[in-house]
């Protein structure tokens, strides 16, 4: 039987992108294939940026999951009872290194609409509701449609030109997060009154101090 490894399982908000504002369960997958996760490995590593800590499976909820049910209990679990609108987003690290049909029929099964945020280097199992491809510059594209293309901005070897044409609803601009994070949502409001093609996504849970 399939062993998930999951960082952490928690109930918030999304906080980013076209569903920003939507109560979810948020299931963060363990491990990523563009970064170790330790900070030494930052500098060599394809996707060097990340704001998150995706490393081993001690956060709150997490865990090995023995089967997608199991992984769907757990979900289901930090949903509550509530039947209405049920939304997990399953993130990471990389998701799509664990999700599988399996899980994503478990989860449909307990009544939840599906999410993935994905680096789009990977291909997705069938089913999946709603998906979020969030490219990084070297790393190459294998996902090149979905519902939103949420590119960090600015990336030196990922222009949001390179990504304009390619077969997604809707395309979304955030603010690199970090040391230059105002200036670069300076850039990013600047990009999007210039190209009316993007729109700006804000990480709102950082400023409301949400998980
Ligand atoms: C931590 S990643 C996990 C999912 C997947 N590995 C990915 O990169 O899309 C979740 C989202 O956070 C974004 N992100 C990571 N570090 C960021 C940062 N420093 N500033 C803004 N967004 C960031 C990613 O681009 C992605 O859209
Ligand atoms: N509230 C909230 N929204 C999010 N949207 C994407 C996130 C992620 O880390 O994948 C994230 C996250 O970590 N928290
Ligand atoms: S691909 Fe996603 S999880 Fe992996 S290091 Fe980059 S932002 Fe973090
Ligand atoms: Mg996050």
């Amino acid at each position: 039987m399939k062993r998930y490894a999951v960082k952490e399982i928690f109930y918030t908000l999304q906080g980013e992108g076209r569903q920003s504002g939507r109560a979810a369960v948020f299931c963060r997958f363990a491990g990523c294939n563009l970064w170790t996760g330790r900070d030494g490995d930052r500098a060599a590593a394809a996707c060097r940026f990340c704001d998150t800590d995706f490393v081993g499976v001690d956060g709150e909820g997490g865990g090995f999951f023995r089967g997608a049910e199991a992984l769907a209990d757990a979900v289901a679990g930090c949903w509550g009872p509530g039947e209405e609108r049920r939304f997990c987003v399953l993130t990471g690290g990389e998701p799509l290194l664990q999700v599988d049909e399996a899980l994503v029929d478990a989860l449909h099964a307990r009544g939840f609409e599906i999410a993935v945020e994905t680096n789009g280097t990977l291909e997705p199992p069938r089913g999946i509701d709603w998906i979020a491809v969030s490219p990084k510059g070297e790393a190459p594209l294998r996902l090149t449609r979905g519902n939103e293309l949420k590119l960090v901005y600015p990336q030196e070897d990922a222009p949001p030109e390179r990504f304009a044409g390619l077969a997604f609803d809707d395309f979304c601009l955030q603010p690199m997060d970090g040391p230059d994070s105002a200036r670069n949502t300076a850039l990013a409001v600047a990009y999007c009154k210039a190209h009316p093609r993007w729109r700006l996504s804000l990480q709102t849970h950082k400023w409301l101090g949400i998980p």
